[in-house]
């Protein structure tokens, strides 16, 4: 894991753990040994420490996360670079990350090559660099580029961190030739003052308003997660406390947050995000898939989608043909175009040379003749199958056999796009605003306005949904998509049901139908493209939205109309019936095979719906809520709901006990973490872990190998886990309120008598257990 190697006078540590280098126990215990024998070896006078392959450690084993921790303990390792005799250089390329960027940091000296990037994502993670990063970076930057390093968890550019005083130098060329150099001319000079520990926090004497203002900052900007402001705590201790006691408060900070439900969410998210990169169809999936070139594309229609991934392709360096159906409309979707860009640039989120090469990227037409050579067309006119068919049926005669047609339908389905090559015919459907959501996929939308019907207040709605960590409450985001669009969907809808809506009209397809949208609409108020729709604006196109009364009046004179008597709607139950609702429609997905892993359902709601990172996703959400109690919750509004719309057969029978939604716990990947490893400590204590697996098809597999001390870490669906004596067998037992699974622990060694039991909790449904066996006494405790 550790390559060690003597170059000259230059003792080599390479990191050789592929893919990218993370420091797991064996990679620290290499470090550690590593430093140590060059430090005896008399022909070493200093030390390297690089890695191998793609990249410098990019930080601690992101899956040993969720285990009990093993030594040698990073900040161990560390300390003993720091003491090293010797100069040790850190020879950094690729992504230097998190332990990695902490393990640079106990060496003497940085260097790096040009297109290297150096950071601490952490936060990211739900956690905090825990090993003494937030001690040692405000000593080397100050606190300014500190906190905003360690809070916003960015990648810093090689330039930038020579810039911040990070780097020592930036190097061309071979890195490990200019480390040699390097190291060899820094061999007799000082070493005292390279060693962190000693320095003092530069600019501390303005360390309250500093850190107070960051503080407000991460509680405005990162809301409802506690990463960013233990990490202003943790920062802060680097000035008001001496070095140890500031390593002890960052640990402790570290360990509370790694208990957290939060952070084990957010690890949970990065691992999903790379679970649904790895994509497959019945006919291909990401193994066999080649990509095709695309150089070239054409958008179809340029209102509010249309112009958003029209900036979308220009911001990727790709010309667009933006067609639209009159000169007027086409010059409005180029100003809108215009102004995206510029918003881009203003914060940072597209360079100024790519806003000015996509002037002339961008070219407006009417024609369709002009779309004849382009590699995709995305089409984002209205929502309307008439319309999108007869365009489809003009690209399919236009456009050259090879191109990609693509429909931004959210709702029509895309085989109905008759044309003569389906298989080049596909969805692709963005969410608003275009040019900023990184999700690009179909997904089924929620049902959002029955509550509003039944006498709940939309702007309370929002409130309780962003309290609960969405950025924006479902009628911001309605407003923000048109309330035109909804309208024209179940206008199309009603069509291909061969209906059509009126004021009465109570079911759509069997489902309950709510017209608050249509009042709303037929006055005009359309969201924020015309400045009014559950809110109003300060114009038309704005952002800043104020409850609107006028809005109120409309929906309670639909109310009336309806007959229907307000009623009043807990916090809870508007929580229960947003999310819980989606977590159905999930499981529904997943049933129709639209979806294969509920990763793909998480994800979307990640980067579609800004859902937010520290719960994980809906799906992730449910199985900490326990998915029991999820279902009997959802029967129960279904049973319950005031205009009851359909019977919940459906539910029923996803909820008995051999089928549906039990059996798609296997599948949330997270029903019960297992390990299995023995080690000895210092102290003279033997640990094992014992190792639960489950899979699909036996529900549960254990292995519990002799042990005097055991953990078990337990999460989703098991609640409630203990161990208890019975008939003098000792057992432990699980249950997921479904059945019971018991393990008989007579086969333990049977020196190993007195029982110790501890539990925790951690999050809603997630329980630790722990339990310690030893000595020779007869005594169990439970
Ligand atoms: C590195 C990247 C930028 C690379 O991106 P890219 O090339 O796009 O590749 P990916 O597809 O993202 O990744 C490839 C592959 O690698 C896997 N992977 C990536 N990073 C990690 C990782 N860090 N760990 C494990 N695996 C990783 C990834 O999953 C892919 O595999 P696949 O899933 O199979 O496809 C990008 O990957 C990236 O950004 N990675 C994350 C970088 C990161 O977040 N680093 C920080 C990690 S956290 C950290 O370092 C914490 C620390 O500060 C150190 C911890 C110290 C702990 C101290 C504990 C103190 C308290 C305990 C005391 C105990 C004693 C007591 O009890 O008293
Ligand atoms: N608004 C949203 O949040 C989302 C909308 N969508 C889908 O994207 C599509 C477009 O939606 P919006 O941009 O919101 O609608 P929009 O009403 O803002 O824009 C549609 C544009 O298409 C133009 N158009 C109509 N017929 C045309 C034709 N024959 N040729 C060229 N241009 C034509 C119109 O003039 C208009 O500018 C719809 O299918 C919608 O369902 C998908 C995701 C999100």
């Amino acid at each position: 894991m550790v390559d060690y190697s003597v170059k000259g006078q230059v003792a080599l540590l390479e990191v050789n753990n592929p893919p990218v280098n993370a420091l797991s126990t064996a990679v620290r215990t290499g470090l550690r040994d590593g430093i140590a024998k060059a430090s005896k070896d008399p022909k070493v006078k200093a030390i390297i420490i690089c890695g191998k392959g793609q990249t410098f450690p990019a930080g601690a084993d992101i899956r040993e996360f969720g285990q009990p921790p093993r030594a040698p303990w990073l900040i161990e390792v560390g300390d003993s670079i720091e003491a090293s005799l010797k100069p040790v250089v850190a020879a950094i390329h690729g992504t230097c990350l998190g332990g990695g960027l902490e393990v640079s940091l106990f060496c003497h000296y940085r260097i790096a090559v040009k297109s290297a990037r150096v950071g601490f994502p952490e936060v990211n993670l739900g956690l905090l660099p825990g090993a003494a990063g937030t001690q040692r970076l405000p000593r080397l930057v100050g606190l300014p580029v500190a906190l905003d390093m360690i809070t916003s968890g960015r990648h810093v550019t090689a330039l930038d961190a020579k810039k911040y005083g990070i780097l020592d130098e930036l190097v061309a060329g071979d890195l490990i030739n200019a480390a040699i150099k390097y190291a060899m001319s820094v061999v007799g000079k000082p070493l005292m003052e390279r060693r962190l520990r000693y320095k003092q926090v530069p600019g501390a004497d303005k360390a309250r308003e500093v850190c107070e203002a960051a503080m407000a900052q991460v509680k405005r900007k990162y809301k409802g997660y506690e990463a960013p402001v233990e990490c202003v705590r943790a920062v802060r201790a680097s000035v008001d406390l001496p070095y140890a006691d500031g390593i002890r408060m960052e640990s402790e900070l570290f360990k509370q947050l790694n208990a957290s439900g939060q952070a084990r969410a957010q690890q949970y998210a990065f691992f999903a995000e790379r679970t649904v990169s790895r994509w497959s169809m019945p006919n291909g999936s990401y193994r066999t898939a080649k990509a095709l070139p695309v150089k070239t594309t054409a958008v179809l229609g340029a209102g509010t989608m249309g112009t958003g991934i029209a900036v979308c392709l220009l911001s990727a360096g790709l010309p667009v043909i933006l067609l639209e159906q009159n000169e007027k409309l086409l010059q409005n979707g180029l100003r809108t175009i215009k102004a995206l860009m510029e918003g881009s640039v203003k914060l940072g989120k597209v360079p100024m040379e790519v806003a000015q090469k996509a002037t002339t990227l961008l070219k407006p037409t009417l024609n369709y003749e002009d779309l004849k050579d382009v590699d995709l067309v995305i089409e984002a006119v209205f929502e309307n199958l008439k319309l999108k068919r007869e365009v489809f049926g003009k690209l399919d005669k236009i456009c050259k056999p090879s191109a990609l047609l693509c429909s931004n339908t959210s709702t029509l389905d895309i085989d109905l796009a008759a044309t003569s090559r389906p298989d080049k015919v596909a969805g692709m459907h963005f969410f608003a605003p275009a040019y900023h959501m990184r999700l690009l996929e179909n997904i089924y939308g929620t049902k959002t306005s029955f509550m509003v019907e039944e006498g709940a207040n939309p702007y309370e709605i929002d409130q309780i949904m962003e309290d609960l960590g969405m950025p924006m409450g479902p009628f911001k985001v309605r407003d923000l998509s048109g309330i035109d669009i909804g309208w024209r969907i179940t206008q199309e809808v009603a069509k291909s049901l061969g209906t059509t809506i009126t004021k009465e009209t109570k079911y759509l397809g069997g489902e309950r139908y709510c017209g608050i949208g249509d009042d709303l609409y037929e006055k005009g108020r359309h969201g924020r493209k015309t400045g009014l729709g559950f809110y109003k604006y300060e114009k038309k196109g704005g952002k800043i939205s104020t409850p609107d009364p006028d809005a109120l009046d409309i929906i309670e004179a639909y109310r009336q109309r309806r007959g229907i008597v307000k009623c009043k709607i807990s916090s809870q139950e508007v929580i229960e019936r947003q999310m819980y609702s989606s977590i159905n429609e999930g499981f529904k997905i997943l049933e129709e095979g639209i979806c294969t892993r509920p990763e793909d359902i998480d994800i979307s709601w990640l980067y579609g719906f800004t859902f937010p990172k520290y719960l994980g996703g809906p799906m992730f959400y449910a199985s900490r809520i326990g998915l029991q109690k999820v279902y009997e919750r959802i029967c129960y509004y279904h049973e319950n709901f005031p205009l009851k719309q359909r019977d919940c057969k459906d539910l029923r029978r996803r909820g008995s006990s051999t089928s549906g939604v039990y059996t798609m716990y296997p599948a949330l990947g997270v029903v019960i973490n297992s390990y299995c490893d023995m080690t000895t400590d210092g102290g003279g204590w033997t640990w094992v872990f014992w190792e639960v697996a489950v899979d699909a098809a036996t529900r549960c597999c254990w292995r519990s190998p002799p042990f005097f001390y055991g953990y078990v870490e337990v999460y989703g669906y098991v609640e409630v886990c203990r161990l208890c004596r019975g008939n003098d067998n000792l057992h432990l037992l699980l249950s997921n309120g479904e059945s019971e699974m018991r393990f008989d622990m007579e086969d333990f060694n049977n020196n190993t008598r007195y029982l110790q039991y501890t539990t925790f909790t951690v999050g809603n449904e997630t329980s630790r257990y722990l339990a310690t066996l030893s000595g020779p006494s007869g005594n169990v405790g439970t």
